[in-house]
């Protein structure tokens, strides 16, 4: 009997439901994988933004690590909210117990509302206990600048803040392009341990609907692991996910509205081809 792969979301609850670990599970049911996940906090949030946040214990996190750890044999993980350092700390030593592999870290740190989802004293934390058991991270370019202390403003110091991120002990990392500011396209820089890099090249969708992309891609790259695409192509298909996404707009909420999880699914269903994605090497 074959069974399902099995994956973990460790991050904050979006009472609206684009982001956060509502926004990965969709993703994990969409892509086939079963999903289990590990609440770190719970914002009051909704398309306008961020009015509450009730972090979890420690202790609260801990238990539900074990809870999942001790039954469920996860293959692939994510991280996204961990909001302060103990969370952090408890998160890493989970990893290590159960010993977890293809770890996917999203150090999401700021909604696009402006709310602070990360405290400034957890990045530290990040940097020391997290990143170096992770497989892959996937910062934001505002992200990436406060991890390395790097001004990114063109393609040499997107790389060196890569490189930095590298030594501090990740695996492999990727510069998301949704920040950037080429009208066209939107483009995310992959840098591996081994040198190896890739640049993914989408057309840039000219909307307001991307609540949830940076949670969503990470999603679909752990879900990808999960059921054994090595890294390249699961963050091929998570660029093809995301990028369906945003293309189908679901037109909801008065802000910053959700993407569609289900649209990549639809799109293969009908039997047409996923975005086109550019790479090069
Ligand atoms: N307007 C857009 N058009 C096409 N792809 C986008 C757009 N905005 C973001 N993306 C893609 O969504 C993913 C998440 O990127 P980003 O928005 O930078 O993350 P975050 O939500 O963490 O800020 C990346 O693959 C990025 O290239
Ligand atoms: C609970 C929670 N977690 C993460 C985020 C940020 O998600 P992200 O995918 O980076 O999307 P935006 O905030 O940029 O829309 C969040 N808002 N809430």
């Amino acid at each position: 009997m074959s069974r399902i792969p099995q994956t973990l979301t460790i991050a904050g609850s979006d009472s609206g439901g684009g982001a956060g670990i509502q926004a990965d599970l969709k993703t994990f049911q969409e892509l086939g994988v079963y999903g289990t996940s590990v609440v770190t906090a719970v914002t009051a949030q909704n398309t306008t933004g961020v009015t509450a946040i009730y972090p979890m214990s420690a202790q609260a996190v801990q238990t539900q690590l074990e809870a999942v750890g001790s039954d469920f044999k996860i293959t692939a993980l994510k991280t996204g909210m961990l909001f302060n350092p103990e969370i952090i700390k408890e998160t890493a030593a989970a990893i290590q117990r159960f010993n977890w592999r293809n770890v996917v870290v999203d150090p999401v740190m700021i909604a696009k509302g402006g709310a602070n989802l990360l405290q400034q004293e957890a990045v530290e934390a990040l940097n020391r206990h997290l990143l170096p058991v992770a497989l892959l991270v996937t910062p934001n370019i505002p992200e990436a600048e406060v991890l390395t202390g790097i001004p990114i403003t063109d393609v040499s110091s997107r790389r060196l803040a890569a490189e930095e991120i590298l030594a501090m002990g990740a695996k492999s990392v990727v510069i998301k392009g949704g920040h950037g500011t080429d009208p066209q396209y939107a483009e995310d820089y992959l840098l591996q341990a081994n040198g190896e890099s890739l640049l993914y090249r989408s057309a840039r969708i000219a909307t307001g609907q991307t609540h949830g992309t940076g949670c969503t891609f990470a999603a679909a790259v752990t879900a990808q692991l999960a059921r054994g695409q090595e890294l390249q192509d699961a963050i091929h298909t998570a660029k093809q996910f995301i990028h369906a996404a945003l293309s189908e707009p679901l037109n909801i909420g008065s802000g910053h509205g959700p993407t569609n999880h289900a649209a990549y699914k639809t799109v293969l269903a009908e039997s047409k081809e996923a975005a086109n994605i550019e790479i090069f090497r």
